[in-house]
């Protein structure tokens, strides 16, 4: 069969294969996308968007919780778990479609179904063969395989955001971003929720300090936290599941009705056929350059989640969809910077984060100033009844920049783009002290989350 011919054929059409498709558009070139499932992939079906409708009925709890504070007296609230699934579900129906006629009129073609490659420049997908100048891998990630006994009890994000029943008790495999955020919300929707870490701090990659004060105000809601324990199996317990795990040479075992895995996500490249494409990999890790083009075959170009070393973030995974797009139309010349990447971690109230951290500042032998502050007594944080209120700020004392920020509660998660800002355009921290801010907000206390300088 004669192969269709395309300058470039993108499997997968989440944030990174939509990504691609601007650049390569505007430079006039023919484009097929292939999805498999829904377009838009993980972060509007199934991830960042529908999350976060959850993550905003635990907001509101936790204000509810806190209004006697503000002489509002409210009876116990009741949330409606099943009524809460609709809405999520309800709010993002349309985006696959909206997404299609945005392709559409990208005069982008989208072919249904599952892509793999037949050779270097070849795909085929369905009775469809496919051929390209350049292609690219865009096809996400999954839930990291638990190499465990019972592993097939679990369920994963996909499932929570779709049960109608709210269980009464929950346990994590993994504290990382997806069990304290799904935690927060059960747990302020009333279901018992312990997460078991395998390192000896949760958010393993977040700073040490920021950490420790999310995981007192989780444990102030009543989750139970483990860390540095070994989960060896999971096995049925009458209508429960129970989790035999090890921490300190001692074995020990809990029960829930669910069992998630929390334990991180790989890229979703293993049914491919990458050597008929001749794209090394090892262990499912594409080897990619700096212009995150495959090592082996330059005409293979890789972006979001099926990158294996960089953040696994719906923004990212945009952003390198379009350094991609750019690398194909103007040769390969451009690489991604993340040192300026905010990201949040939507527990309520959220931990947010850019840039270093403090532990890895001081590891690259940097000379830092190292503002820290507990804002509870500030007037902001007690006006709105904060139960933490947080901030650590990094700045280089050569440069006078701003290596890194974090945050718990306090608004972070908005306050974090601004020094995300200041990261990327060089905006020392005299600046940001110098700038005039509305008054009374969260950002008109960032002058004195700097100090005095
Ligand atoms: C529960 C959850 C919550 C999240 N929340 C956030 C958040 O709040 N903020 C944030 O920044 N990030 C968040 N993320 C991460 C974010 O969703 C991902 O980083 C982002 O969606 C990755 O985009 P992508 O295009 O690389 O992959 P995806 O969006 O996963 O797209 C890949 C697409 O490829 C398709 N596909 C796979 N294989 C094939 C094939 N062989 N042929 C054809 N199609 C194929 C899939 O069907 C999929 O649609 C969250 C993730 C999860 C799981
Ligand atoms: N707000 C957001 O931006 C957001 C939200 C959800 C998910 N995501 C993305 O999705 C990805 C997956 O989320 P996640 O929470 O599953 O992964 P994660 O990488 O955030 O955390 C996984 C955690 O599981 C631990 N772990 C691994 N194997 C284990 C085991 N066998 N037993 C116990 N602990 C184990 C790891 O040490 C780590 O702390 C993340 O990388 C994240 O980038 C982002």
């Amino acid at each position: 069969m004669t192969p269709e011919k395309f300058d470039v054929v993108i499997l997968g059409g989440g944030n990174a294969g939509i990504g691609v498709t601007g650049p390569v558009r505007r430079a006039g070139m023919s484009v097929a996308m292939i999805e498999a499932d829904l377009l838009g992939g993980t972060c509007p079906n199934r991830g960042c968007t529908p999350k976060k409708v959850l993550v905003a009925a635990g907001h509101a709890l936790h204000e509810i919780e806190r209004a006697s504070i503000h002489h509002i007296a409210v009876g116990k609230p009741k949330l409606d778990w099943a009524a809460l699934i609709d809405r999520e579900k309800d709010m993002i129906k349309d985006i696959p479609v909206n997404l299609a006629r945005a392709m559409a009129k990208r005069n982008v073609e989208v072919i249904k179904g599952h892509g793999a490659f037949t050779g270097s420049n070849t795909i085929r997908v369905g009775s469809r063969k496919l051929e390209a100048r350049h292609i690219v891998i865009a096809t996400g990630s999954k839930p990291r395989p638990l190499p465990i006994p019972g592993a097939e009890f679990v369920i994963t994000s996909d499932e929570m955001l779709s049960e109608r029943e709210l269980p009464a008790s929950v346990i994590f495999i993994g504290g990382g971003v997806i069990a304290l955020e799904f935690g927060h919300v059960y747990a302020r929707a009333g279901a018992a929720v312990t997460i078991l870490e395998a390192l000896p701090q949760l958010l393993p990659a977040m700073d040490a300090d920021a950490v420790a004060r999310l995981q007192a105000e989780s444990e102030r809601i009543g989750i139970r936290i483990r860390t540095a324990v070994s989960v060896k199996q999971i096995e049925k317990a009458k209508d429960r599941l129970r989790v035999v795990f090890s921490h300190d040479g001692t074995v020990h075992a809990a029960e829930a009705d669910r069992v998630v895995n929390g334990a991180g996500r790989v890229a979703n490249v293993d049914t491919l056929d990458l050597a008929a494409g001749q794209v090394e990999q090892a262990n499912g890790r594409i080897t990619v350059d700096r212009h995150l083009r495959s090592i082996s075959n330059p005409n293979v170009y890789v972006c979001g989640d099926a990158v294996p070393t960089s953040p696994q973030l719906s923004p990212i995974a945009t952003y390198e969809g379009d350094i991609v797009g750019r690398n194909i139309v103007d040769g390969a010349k451009y690489s991604p910077d993340y040192a300026s990447m905010a990201t949040s971690v939507y527990a309520v109230p959220p931990l947010a984060s850019v840039g270093l951290t403090e532990a890895t500042a001081r590891q690259n032998g940097l000379a830092i100033d190292v503002q820290v502050n507990d804002m509870l007594d500030w007037f902001s944080a007690k006006t709105y009844a904060e139960t933490v209120a947080w901030s650590k700020v990094i700045v280089d004392q050569a440069t006078d920049r701003i290596l890194g920020a974090h945050f718990v509660g306090h608004s972070g998660q908005e306050l974090v783009n601004i020094f995300g800002l200041a990261m990327r355009f060089g905006i020392t921290a005299s600046q940001i002290r110098e700038n005039v801010y509305a008054y009374p907000t969260f950002s008109s206390d960032i002058k004195h989350m700097l100090g005095h300088g």
